[in-house]
This record gives structure tokens, C-alpha cells and sequence, in this order.
């Protein structure tokens, strides 16, 4: 059994803990000279765990970054962003991950965090931890030699391309300007820019346009990179990173951007909205096609009672949640829920549901009764109506923000 101790990631390690990420999901290390180019800041051990050995060599790590999740009605609660987990191949199925998710749940708690978010490599590794899938996102492609928008579709404003390496600030201005509008989308602090800068558009090979309102100010971004598609190397398809803007039509004057570049045949995007409305705006709606859905953002309710208070339920009678929460047992009890807010009570539960399950009803995506038809929580039908009622968003939550 391999010894080891779950600490703070000590001083001096910061390198040797990227490096130990980066060779446990089987991507290329930082090279000398993008590492000595990046902002110490970016890799500041702060919010990060590792698990040594007795003679401190490094077995696994996690970290995070503050941010901020918009939940449904629209208010921000403080958030982990869990950015990296790994523990070294030789040392795996031995409770590494274990002892690193409780020391990072427990230092959220004592920082006043509502929630913690990741992106998950596997949808079989953080259940166990009160994860549960609150954001699906799909993978797009448009078919743009046969793509053609309808005429009246809603365009403003103009698109120009730039090089965000010249004028750093300009992607996170148009960024805040399109802002967390929509449940599941998070702020992104300055250290997650330069990683983004220089990890990914420092990679090469991305090009950036932003999109710019009637009055000049950036209201949305598109980020791409040109790919070969066909087995002669020709370049004929984009790969789409990211696309936000401040409104549909913002978004639709992007998409049209990329539909009018020459010589590529077809259009890739992941991540993208489950609703993302381009077929109703084709002429050819076959044209665009939705490949895949996946699981996008896993939430971990870490305050229940402050999570549930922050956001807005619809109208219906109040159903008392019993929540039950085996890592953070404080989380524990009953809730009655309903539009006019939240309250801890003394009562029997009318719906029964674990911590995970409720993160996955937190911000929308599932509706309570196809979670109690499928044995996720415990409630009769006419619990599971009013928890429909009350828990259902307008539109499906998004994230939007890879991490
Ligand atoms: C947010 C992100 O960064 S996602 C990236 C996650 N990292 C990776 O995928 C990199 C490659 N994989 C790894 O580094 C490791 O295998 C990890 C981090 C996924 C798991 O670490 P481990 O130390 O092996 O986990 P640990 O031993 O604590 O396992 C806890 C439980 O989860 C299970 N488990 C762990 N990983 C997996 C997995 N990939 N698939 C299925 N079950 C898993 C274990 O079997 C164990 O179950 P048990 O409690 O019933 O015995």
C-alpha cells in the first residue's frame, strides 16, 4: 500500500505538478519557454492540493479558481472552478483521488463557496463525490458550402478579426460585456485568460474575431482554428473553440462570419448550447446538425441551504426537499422550497433526493420527474409535478467556459 499525505502543494512543486497533469491526461507538457512566459500568478499554489510521499514526491494533485456561477433568476454564487485532477498512473485505485476531493471540498466550505465545478474526463469518477451532471452541451457541425441564411434574420453591428496577443484585453472585454446571462455560465478571472492566451492561442494556429456593436464596444467573440478534413491534408473545415455573445443576434452575426469564410466545407463546434437555434435560421435546416450531447458541467452543491436561497423557483406550492449529504453532512435536512424562498425546517421530507441528484436539478437541466421516474429521488407524482413546476428554467442551463 503506498503511504501518503494530503496537503497544501508546497512551494517550489508548481512545475512538477503541471508536468505530473499533463503526462496523467496524455498531453504534451509546457515547454521551457511558454512556462518562463507565463505569469507565476497563473500557477499560483494557492487552492491547490497534492498528495505526497513520506519523502515528498508528488502522487496526485487538484486545484481550483474562484469564480462565480449565474444559477437560475440570475444571481452569482461564489464557485470553485476545479481545474486539474490527477494522480501519477503508478499510483492509482489506492484512494490518492479520494483523500484530494475531501481537502478540497472542505477548504470550499471553510472559503464560504456555494458550489465547486468541473469538467469531467470520465462520467464515472465524481458522483462518488456529491458531482452530479447539471449542464449538457452539444457538438455542432454546419455544412457550409450548403448553409445559407434566411432572409430577415435578426443581424446588428460588425465582425472584424483581431490578434489577442497584440490587444490581450479585448477578448475578456467583449466577454464581460456578454456576461453569465444564462444559468451554468461562470465568470472568468484574469489568471484563466492567460492561461487561455498562452496555452491555447499560444499553441498557434487559432485565430480570434470579435464582434462589435453599432456604438464600437465588443459584444461577443468568436475563437477558431482551421483543420484539414479530407485525407490529402487539404484545409477545408474550422474547428470553433468559442462563440458567445451579448444577444442571439449577436451570435447569429458571428455564425454568419465563419459561414462566409472561403474554401472550408464544414463547420465544427463543441460545447455548444443543447438549443443552439441555427437550423431555424438556415434556409436548408439540414444543413446544420446537432452530433452528439454530452454531460458538460458537473455541480457540487457545497452550501445546500445558500443554494438553494439564490435562485428562483416558478410558481407552484412549496415541496419539502430532504436532502441527504454523506461528506458534508451539515448540508443534511429538510427544506421547504417554493417561490417565496427557501427555508431549513423541522418536518418530514416530501421528496427525497442525495446531494448529487439535487445538483443535478440545481440549474435546470433535468426535469424532477423524469429523475423520480428513474429511481434518481424518491417522491410521489404529485410531489414530483410541483418539483417540475418549481425547479423548471426557461431555457436549458449552459457553461460555456472550458476549464
Ligand atoms: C476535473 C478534471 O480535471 S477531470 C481529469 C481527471 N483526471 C484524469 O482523468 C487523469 C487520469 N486519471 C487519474 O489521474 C486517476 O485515475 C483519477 C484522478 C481519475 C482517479 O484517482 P484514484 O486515486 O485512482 O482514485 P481513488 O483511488 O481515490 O478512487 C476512488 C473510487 O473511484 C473509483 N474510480 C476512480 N477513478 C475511476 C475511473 N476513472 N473510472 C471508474 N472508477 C474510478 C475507484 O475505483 C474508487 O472506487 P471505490 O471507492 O469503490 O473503491
Amino acid at each position: 500500500m503506498t503511504e501518503f499525505t494530503v496537503e497544501r502543494a508546497r512551494a517550489g512543486d508548481e512545475r512538477a505538478l503541471f508536468d505530473l497533469i499533463a503526462t496523467a491526461l496524455h498531453r504534451p507538457a509546457p515547454h521551457d519557454d511558454l512556462w518562463e512566459r507565463c505569469d507565476p500568478s497563473v500557477y499560483s499554489l494557492d487552492r491547490k492540493f497534492a498528495a505526497y510521499t513520506p519523502d515528498g514526491e508528488p502522487l496526485g494533485f487538484t486545484g481550483s479558481f474562484r469564480s462565480d456561477l449565474a444559477v437560475p433568476g440570475g444571481a452569482l454564487v461564489p464557485a470553485a472552478a476545479v481545474d486539474g485532477v490527477a494522480v501519477r498512473a503508478d499510483s492509482t485505485r489506492r484512494g490518492i483521488l479520494t483523500g484530494l476531493m475531501d481537502r478540497q471540498l472542505r477548504d470550499c466550505a471553510d472559503r464560504g463557496e456555494v458550489a465547486a465545478m468541473l469538467h469531467a474526463s470520465e462520467a464515472t469518477i465524481y458522483g462518488r463525490f456529491g458531482y452530479g451532471v447539471a449542464v449538457k452541451a452539444a457538438e455542432v457541425v454546419v455544412d457550409s458550402r450548403r448553409a445559407r441564411l434566411r432572409p430577415g434574420v435578426p443581424l446588428s453591428g460588425s465582425v472584424r478579426m483581431v490578434d489577442p496577443e497584440r490587444d490581450p484585453g479585448l477578448l475578456p472585454r467583449a466577454y464581460r460585456r456578454v456576461g453569465p446571462h444564462r444559468p451554468g455560465m461562470m465568470t472568468r478571472p484574469d489568471a484563466w485568460w492567460q492561461r487561455g492566451r498562452h496555452l491555447v492561442l499560444g499553441r498557434g494556429g487559432h485565430h480570434a474575431a470579435v464582434h462589435f456593436d453599432d456604438a464600437g464596444e465588443p459584444d461577443g467573440f468568436v475563437v477558431y482554428k482551421p483543420a484539414a478534413s479530407d485525407h490529402h491534408g487539404h484545409v477545408n473545415s474550422l474547428w470553433v473553440r468559442e462563440l458567445h455573445g451579448a444577444d442571439l443576434g449577436v451570435r447569429l452575426n458571428l455564425w454568419r462570419f465563419l459561414l462566409s469564410i472561403d474554401l472550408i466545407e464544414d463547420i465544427h463546434a463543441g460545447g455548444r448550447p443543447v438549443d443552439e437555434p441555427l437550423d431555424l435560421v438556415l434556409t436548408d435546416p439540414r444543413a446544420f446538425r446537432i452530433t452528439d450531447v454530452e454531460d458538460s458541467l458537473w455541480l457540487r452543491l457545497v452550501d445546500v441551504p445558500a443554494a438553494l436561497a439564490a435562485r428562483t423557483y416558478g410558481a407552484a406550492e412549496p415541496v419539502l426537499v430532504g436532502v441527504t449529504d454523506r461528506q458534508l453532512p451539515a448540508n443534511s435536512g429538510c427544506y421547504r422550497v417554493g417561490p417565496d424562498g427557501v427555508e431549513r425546517v423541522s418536518a418530514d421530507p416530501e421528496l427525497e433526493v442525495d446531494v448529487e441528484t439535487l445538483a443535478m436539478l440545481y440549474l435546470g437541466h433535468w426535469r424532477a420527474s423524469l429523475l423520480g421516474q428513474t429511481g434518481r429521488l424518491g417522491a410521489n407524482p404529485d410531489v414530483l409535478a410541483r418539483a417540475d413546476v418549481l425547479f423548471t428554467t426557461a431555457e436549458p442551463p449552459w457553461n460555456g467556459t472550458g476549464f
